[in-house]
C-alpha cells in the first residue's frame, strides 16, 4: 500500500524532473522555435507542427537534464544553483542521466518519425552541442564558452523552420545569428552581478578571466553586431515593416542599455542596476523580436 509520504515523494520527484528541464529558460527557447516554424514559408499540418514543437521542447529539456547531471559539483557551490534537485540531494545523478538520455532519444525519434529526419538530426546535434560541447568541454575551459556553446540555444528557430521546409535558407541562418550574438550580452550582464558565484566555483566566465572592464566593452560590441543582424531581415527584404520597426526600436533600447553597462564603473553587485536592467530587457527583447516576426508574416502574407 502506498503511504501518504511515498505519494508526496513521488510528486516531489515529478516536480524535480520537471525542474531538471530548466522550464523558465527553455520557455524562450521553445518560443523562438515556434516563431521559426510559424515564419517559415509553406504550410504544416497543425498536428505535425505541434509535434515538432513538442519534440524541440523535450529535446531542450533533456539537454538541460544532462547539463545538470554533469554540473552537480559546481551547481552545489554556486548560491543561485545550489537548490537544484541534484545539489540539494533530492535526486541521484543516475536518475538525471537516465532521464536526460531517455528524453533525448525519444525527442529525436519523435521528430524523425512524425516530422522529418533533417529536423531530427538538427535537434540531436543541438542536444549534443549543449550537453557535450558547451557543458562538458567548453564551460570549464575557456571564457569563450558561452560564445561558442551559445550556438546550441540559437539552433531552435532554424529547427522549427526546417520542420516545415525540410531545409535551411538565409532567413533561418539570420534567426540563428540573432540569438548567437544576443547570447553574450544576455549572459555577461548576469555574469557581472553573479561574478562571485562563478569565481567561487572556478568557472572561467568572461568577467572572472578578462575582468569587468573588458566584459562591459564586449557586451556593447556584441550589441552593435546584434543590431545589424536583427535589422538585416528587413533590410534584405526578407521581412516587412512591422518587423523592421520592431527590430530598430528594440535594438536601439538594447544598445542604450548596453552603453550604460559599458560606461558603468561599479564593481559592487548591489549597485549594478544597469546590468540587471540589461539582463531583464534581453529576455523581453528576444520575445518581442520573434513575436514581431510572426506578426509581420501574418500581416504581410
Ligand atoms: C550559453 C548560453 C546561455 C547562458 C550561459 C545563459 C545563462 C542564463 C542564466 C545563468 C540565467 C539565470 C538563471 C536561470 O534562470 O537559470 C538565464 C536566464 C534566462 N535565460 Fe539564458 N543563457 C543562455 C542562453 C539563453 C538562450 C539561448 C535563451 C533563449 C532563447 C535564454 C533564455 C533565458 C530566459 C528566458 C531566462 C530567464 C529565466 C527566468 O525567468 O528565471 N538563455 N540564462
Ligand atoms: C533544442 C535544444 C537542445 C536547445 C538547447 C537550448 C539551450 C542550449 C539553451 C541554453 C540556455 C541555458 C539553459 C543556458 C544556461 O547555461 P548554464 O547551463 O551554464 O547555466 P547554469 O549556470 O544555470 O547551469
Amino acid at each position: 500500500m502506498t503511504t501518504a509520504s511515498q505519494t508526496m515523494q513521488g510528486l516531489a520527484s515529478a516536480k524535480d524532473l520537471f525542474a531538471l528541464t530548466k522550464p523558465r529558460v527553455m520557455s524562450l527557447v521553445i518560443f523562438t522555435a515556434l516563431c521559426g516554424l510559424l515564419a517559415a514559408p509553406g504550410t504544416i499540418h497543425p498536428v505535425i507542427g505541434f509535434t515538432a514543437i513538442l519534440a524541440i521542447s523535450l529535446g531542450a529539456g533533456a539537454s538541460a537534464a544532462l547539463n545538470q547531471w554533469y554540473e552537480y559539483d559546481i551547481d552545489a557551490i554556486m548560491k543561485r544553483t545550489s537548490q537544484r534537485p541534484l545539489p540539494a540531494g533530492r535526486m541521484d545523478r543516475e536518475t538525471a542521466l537516465h532521464f536526460g538520455i531517455g528524453l533525448s532519444v525519444f525527442s529525436v525519434l519523435l521528430m524523425g518519425v512524425a516530422v522529418n529526419w533533417f529536423s531530427a538530426i538538427f535537434l540531436a546535434f543541438s542536444i549534443f552541442f549543449y550537453a557535450v560541447v558547451y557543458t562538458i568541454w567548453l564551460k570549464r575551459s575557456t571564457p569563450q564558452n558561452i560564445v561558442i556553446g551559445g550556438a546550441a540555444g540559437a539552433f531552435p528557430p532554424a529547427i522549427g523552420w526546417a520542420a516545415v521546409t525540410g531545409d535551411v535558407t538565409l532567413m533561418p541562418v539570420l534567426l540563428f545569428a540573432i540569438i548567437f550574438f544576443w547570447t553574450p550580452p544576455h549572459f555577461w550582464a548576469l555574469a557581472l552581478f553573479m561574478n562571485s558565484d562563478y569565481s567561487k566555483a572556478g568557472v572561467p566566465m568572461m568577467p572572472v578571466v578578462a575582468g569587468q572592464r573588458s566584459t562591459r566593452n564586449q557586451i556593447f560590441a556584441y550589441s552593435l553586431i546584434l543590431t545589424a543582424i536583427a535589422i538585416a531581415p528587413f533590410a534584405l527584404g526578407l521581412a516587412g515593416s512591422v518587423y523592421g520597426v520592431a527590430a530598430i526600436a528594440l535594438s536601439l533600447i538594447f544598445c542604450l542599455l548596453s552603453l550604460q553597462v559599458a560606461r558603468s564603473k561599479t564593481t559592487k553587485p548591489d549597485e549594478m542596476a544597469a546590468e540587471k536592467r540589461l539582463f531583464k530587457f534581453s529576455i523581453l527583447y528576444l520575445f518581442a523580436l520573434f513575436a514581431a516576426l510572426v506578426a509581420d508574416r501574418m500581416i504581410f502574407s
